[in-house]
């Protein structure tokens, strides 16, 4: 539970803005019938006492006296409203929820999707927090409706029995309170050890969600076949579950003890009270429906007590999620946005003495300098992990460069436009996306304002090898088996999200790997078209197949994260540096004599 009242209320009235800014109509109508549901016990409270002793008057006449007839109709409508309000409240706490989950859901995806750079994601506790955003966002909303609701409907008919006890004698609300209280405060005390334990335990919770997932997902069901990885993953899945239910075991050990130990000092208290409204009676002091209202108000105080008490340390979670919500939706984006200069095309970009190193603190460039002229091809080689990937994310402003400077004509990269400058660009990235879309669209995602442009698409099919794919499956052919589709080879999804790049256009066209899942047929088809894909553009190839670079103008070598050697690929082999060398390993590879050093081997 929070630790004081005006964290509490700042958390409900947090909560209860995104409700409303959610589904605002909705939303107060449900309020107002809960209100009336948390009204109705007192009223039938109020009423029964009005009953009997009007009864106790009555008793021996045999006839039903307007005295005693309003009363009852006004029990029978209290009952009827009772009934007649479940089904319209979980009518509107259905509404309210589906909006507020969609309303969740949305705030995350333009959060997440929205910040300009990939730095946040760099940051274990951004992507922590995203990820419990995003697992709990399917029933935190409902949770919180549910417990919110009760809690609110609860606490009225608590007041009112409260009100109701205190018109019979002051003595009264404050008996039953402390023969009530104590107890529920307490629950509300342990009740928070088991959320804490729960939220302590939450990353047990999610490894445990993790080791299922990684033997029930479809990706996962290959190698867990294969290396029979059923027992570790059910053994480190029990681990983790033994760890979290030990802590809730304790929790909730104390939450029953601490409970029980209050036993008797609520029952005297209660007895008193009952004794005093006793006396109070046959004193004649005060009527029979007094001492009946006592008497209920006992079980209806204690029960919505108790029921206040749960239900707010269940929606304690709730109310934390959504402090969270808020939070994570506040952070700031890493990049500096504040630049606005036009860009619509350039000349030359320049590298200058460029660095980088990645939030966690992983060198990955160091003094990198060269340029690239407009409708220059560039190709960049290196071993795995050389900082090739990394320096493509900083010339698309992924990431601010950590030292140095990247300039467009002598500008900043800082300095331009984002959107304007990536508008230039179009990228088959290594880890290119492959959407449950229909085949149009998935081209079409490179410029979607194309998106019925046919000459365009086919076009761009053709560029990116997937004329055949087309022919075959039609445009309007869904992409995902499992909405009902056709699934695609990895070499084809490659062709698509080629195809994807040819189609945004843009200046310069960023390749990341972009034949690694391609037959050596159409790798081969696409680099001899490679010269026509090309012209007008810029383009930035990066590549570990050497025989595919020679068609660059240029080739830069990158090694640690350094720039360490640059020219054409003859000057290179001329030098006898680490490209040769590279070149000399893979032209072995295709050598049946071992012999690597022949010309034209590769090629
Ligand atoms: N998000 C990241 N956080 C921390 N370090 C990273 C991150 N991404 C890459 N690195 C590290 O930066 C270095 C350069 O990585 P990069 O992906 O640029 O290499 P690469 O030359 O493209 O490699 P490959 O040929 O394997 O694709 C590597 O050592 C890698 O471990």
């Amino acid at each position: 539970m929070p630790s004081h009242p005006g964290s509490l209320i700042r958390r409900i009235l947090l909560a209860l803005r995104q409700v409303f800014q959610a589904a605002p109509r909705e939303a107060a109508l449900l309020l107002g019938l809960l209100a009336l549901g948390g009204l109705l016990p007192v009223a039938v409270l109020g009423l029964t006492r009005t009953l009997v002793d009007g009864l106790a008057r009555e008793l021996g006449r045999g006839s039903l006296t307007v005295d005693l007839f309003w009363p009852l109709a006004g029990l029978a409508l209290a009952f009827a409203l009772d009934f007649l309000l479940v089904p319209w409240v979980a009518f509107l706490q259905g509404a309210v929820n589906e909006k507020l989950t969609a309303r969740v859901h949305l705030l995350l995806m333009e959060k997440a999707a929205g910040l300009p750079d990939l730095t946040p994601f760099e940051n274990p506790s951004f992507h922590d927090e995203l990820q419990v955003l995003r697992d709990q966002a399917p029933y935190q909303p409902l949770n919180l409706l549910v417990f919110l609701g009760n809690a609110f409907r609860q606490g009225i008919t608590v007041a009112g029995v409260l009100g109701l006890l205190f018109s019979l004698a002051p003595v009264f609300p404050l008996l039953l309170l402390a023969g009530s209280l104590p107890q529920a405060l307490l629950t509300f005390r342990l009740q928070k050890g088991v959320w804490e334990a729960l939220l302590f335990g939450a990353p047990e919770a999610r490894r445990m969600r993790y080791f299922a997932e990684a033997l029930l997902s479809p990706e996962g069901a290959k190698e867990v076949r294969l290396y029979g990885l059923l027992p570790f993953f059910r053994g480190r899945y029990l681990e983790a579950f033994w760890r979290l239910h030990r802590a809730l075991w304790r929790a909730r050990g104390r939450q029953a003890l601490g409970a029980s130990g209050l036993v008797l000092g609520s029952t005297l208290a209660t007895a008193l009270a009952l004794y005093l409204g006793l006396r109070q009676a046959l004193l004649g002091a005060s009527g029979l429906g007094s001492l009946v209202l006592l008497l209920q108000s006992v079980g209806t105080l204690q029960q919505n007590l108790y029921g206040l008490i749960q239900d707010g340390g269940m929606l304690y979670e709730s109310l934390l999620y959504f402090e969270r919500l808020e939070a994570f939706l506040a952070l700031p984006p890493a990049l500096a946005q504040t630049a606005s200069k036009a860009v619509q095309g350039f000349e030359e970009i320049r590298f200058e003495n460029v660095g980088f190193v990645y939030p966690g603190g992983r060198r990955a460039l160091e003094g990198v300098s060269f340029t690239i002229r407009r409708g220059e091809r560039l190709a960049l080689v290196g071993e795995n992990g050389a900082g090739k990937t990394t320096l493509v994310k900083l010339l698309l402003r992924f990431y601010d460069p950590t030292e140095g400077r990247i300039l467009v004509d002598g500008v900043d990269l800082r300095e331009l436009d984002l959107d304007a400058w990536r508008r230039l660009v179009s990228a088959v990235f290594q880890d290119y996306g492959r959407y449950a879309l229909t085949l149009r669209e998935n081209i079409a995602l490179g410029d979607l304002e194309a998106l019925s442009d046919e000459g365009r698409l086919w076009e761009a099919a053709k560029a990116g090898g997937a004329l055949e794919l087309l022919e075959r499956l039609g445009l309007e052919a869904l992409l995902s088996k499992a909405f009902g589709g056709t699934e695609l080879s990895l070499g084809e999804w490659q062709r698509v999200a080629l195809s994807r790049a040819f189609f945004r256009g843009g200046e310069l066209l960023v390749l990341d790997e972009p034949t690694a899942s391609l037959d050596p047929k159409e790798e081969a088809h696409l680099y001899r078209r490679f010269a026509e894909l090309s012209r007008g553009r810029t383009v930035l190839l990066i590549t570990h197949r050497l025989g595919s670079v020679q068609m660059a103008d240029r080739i830069l070598v990158l090694q640690k994260g350094r720039l360490v050697e640059e020219g054409t690929h003859e000057e290179l082999l001329g030098r006898a540096g680490v490209y040769a060398e590279l070149w000399r390993l893979q032209a072995g590879l295709y050598r049946s004599d071992g012999d690597a050093l022949g010309s034209g081997v590769g090629a």
